[in-house]
């Protein structure tokens, strides 16, 4: 697919040309020795249009990305990467599953910190000198060091600590599972407020902005949080819509209310961060337990004790914000786009209600319902609803950073200091890849996910695919570590509203309770950030069942 670089052919055919005499003599030698140095042809991706040239690209980039990533998918029809500027910064888009398979190889030119940099400059606030040791880590998160960092000590290697407390305690099965507990009890024990067996009519949209958050926030981070904070989740989501703004960079004179945004969030992450220390016995019975009260979940203390081991307490407000976000951010506008559309679609509703039966188990002697965590896993409905929503939902633009010298990428030279970005929005719609007979990669049908065996009637879910052309969650060493929860999560979540509510009709709204003329969509205007939510209001009128 990648096109021919005409501005780099020019030159090398005229000077073919020159040499026309002693072809012979000097072409020989030219090849063998291009043959051999090949970093020596220099060839820069192509540049996507510009207006007005460092301009006008990272302004729609910015300000209008559903009609930038247009012009991006019909400049990939004539190469595979392309090039175009925020400002000063050159980035390239990457497409293509080789391509992308190979951004998510670590070590080879490439960095995968740069979204935890952007985070570590912009919202974590550590002191000049803390944050010049975090910055000057350029080791990478594999347990080898990227080459030319060998030397680095170990307690040095900071990126890598937080990745291997990560896999250690979050991507874990012992501990997710535990965390995905917690969040069946939390979030089953708010649904209860609906009247038992009467219909009613709520917000869907508050369901899961305020009980969903809630239940998931309880999960990772404890109870106590919320109850040392009022307003929590509002704050958070309050901090969420301005975090775009405030990443933007105006400063704080011009443009206060992102800033306020942070400030308000920060100071109770940092009142709970405080209050768990002083709580928190580090050599009572909790001291190996995969959840306490104080921390919440096992991964939250060990980060919080190997920070303070080398930064204190400085920069885990800013922290913490940044992985509440992380949590939060996806999971809950995934959930919702799940509901929605099995709410659209009654014959699948019915069908996956029926799956959960077995899901659900209830004691015969308390009536207590527990769920049954590997018949919900397995169920391949289900599954295949929440691949086809990430497939058809996730709008992430994966990040890297060019930090070597001869950074090649098919075929193209890739200069230092420049992004990369891998675009799923781009990768999840590709027709080659995901179309099927009838089913268009542009339609949402989770019968790409399902396969049946012969004379079968009960489909199996297949989810196999190559990471280079799904990737909701990243790639590589930096793939996000919450996938695993954020998945139960959200299984969880259907699960339980499918089962637990009889819901009748979906309406969509205006937020000032206007009834909309249509269906919710997308918000395309941060696209690129994640799970898009949907730009309506959700009004169901249910009934609880249990
Ligand atoms: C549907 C839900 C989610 C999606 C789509 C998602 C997606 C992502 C993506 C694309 C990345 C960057 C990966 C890369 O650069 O290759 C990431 C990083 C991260 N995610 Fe998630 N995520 C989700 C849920 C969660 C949850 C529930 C948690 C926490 C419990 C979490 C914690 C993190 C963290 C801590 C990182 C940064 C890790 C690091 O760079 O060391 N995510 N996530």
């Amino acid at each position: 697919m990648a096109a021919h670089n005409e501005t780099a052919a020019i030159p090398a055919q005229g000077l073919l040309q020159s040499l026309s005499p002693w072809y012979p003599i000097v072409l020989l030698p030219l090849l063998t020795l291009l043959a051999l140095q090949p970093w020596r042809t220099s060839k820069e991706p192509p540049s996507l249009r510009a207006t007005i040239p460092y301009i006008s690209n990272g302004y729609q980039f910015l300000a209008d990305k559903a009609k930038f990533f247009k012009r991006l998918e019909k400049a990939f029809q004539k190469a595979n990467i392309i090039k175009f500027n925020i400002g000063p910064k050159i980035v390239y888009m990457v497409s293509g599953a080789n391509n992308i398979q190979n951004l998510f190889r670590s070590g080879h030119g490439i960095s995968d910190d740069i979204m935890l940099r952007v985070a570590a400059d912009s919202v974590w606030e550590l002191d000049p000198e803390d944050k010049a040791r975090l910055m000057g880590d350029k080791t990478g998160r594999s347990k080898v060091p990227n080459p030319g960092y060998e030397h680095v000590p170990a307690h040095e290697r900071y990126w890598a600590a937080t990745h291997e407390i990560y896999e250690k305690f979050l991507s874990n099965k012992e501990y997710y599972n535990a965390s995905a507990k917690k969040y069946f009890e939390v979030f089953s024990a708010r649904l209860e407020k609906f009247p038992l067996g009467e219909w009613t009519t709520v917000s869907l949209t508050n369901v899961f902005l305020d009980d969903m958050t809630h239940s998931a926030v309880t999960a990772l981070m404890g109870e106590r949080i919320l109850s040392l904070n009022p307003g929590f989740v509002e704050h958070y989501w309050t901090f969420e819509r301005y975090l775009v703004e405030y990443l933007a960079g105006l400063p704080r004179w011009l443009n206060p209310r992102p800033y306020r945004a942070l400030d308000n969030f920060k100071a109770m992450t940092s009142r709970w961060v405080e209050n768990a220390w002083e709580g928190f016995d580090w050599d009572g019975p909790d001291a190996e337990a995969a959840w306490d009260p104080h921390f919440g979940a096992r991964v939250m203390r060990e980060i919080s004790r190997w920070w303070k081991g080398n930064f204190g307490l400085k920069g885990q407000a800013g922290f913490y914000a940044s992985l509440i976000l992380a949590q939060n951010s996806n999971t809950v506008p995934a959930a919702m786009w799940c509901i929605v559309h099995l709410i659209e679609d009654r014959d699948l509703y019915r069908a996956v209600q029926d799956e959960f039966a077995t899901a659900i188990v209830v004691d015969p002697a308390t009536g207590e319902r527990t769920l049954d965590a590997p018949t919900l896993g397995a169920a391949p409905l289900l599954n295949a609803l929440y691949t086809e929503t990430l497939r058809y939902h996730v709008t992430f633009n994966v990040m890297r950073e060019v930090s070597g010298d001869d950074t090649r990428m098919d075929g193209y030279d890739l200069r230092k200091g420049a992004w990369i970005q891998a675009s799923t929005q781009i990768a999840h719609f590709e027709e080659s890849v995901w179309g099927r007979e009838g089913h268009p990669a542009s339609e949402f049908w989770i019968g790409r996910f399902l396969e049946y065996d012969e004379g079968e009637k009960v489909p199996r879910f297949n989810g196999s695919m190559r990471p280079g052309s799904f990737f909701p969650y990243g790639g590589g060493a930096a793939m996000c570590p919450g996938r695993q929860f954020a998945r139960l999560e959200i299984l969880i979540t259907v699960a339980l509203l499918v089962s637990k509510f009889d819901i009748e009709s979906l309406e969509w709204m205006f937020p000032d309770g206007r009834e909309s003329d249509r269906r919710g969509k997308p918000d395309e205007s941060v696209t690129g950030s994640g799970v898009l939510r949907p730009d309506r209001d959700m009004k169901v009128r249910w009934k609880r069942l249990w």
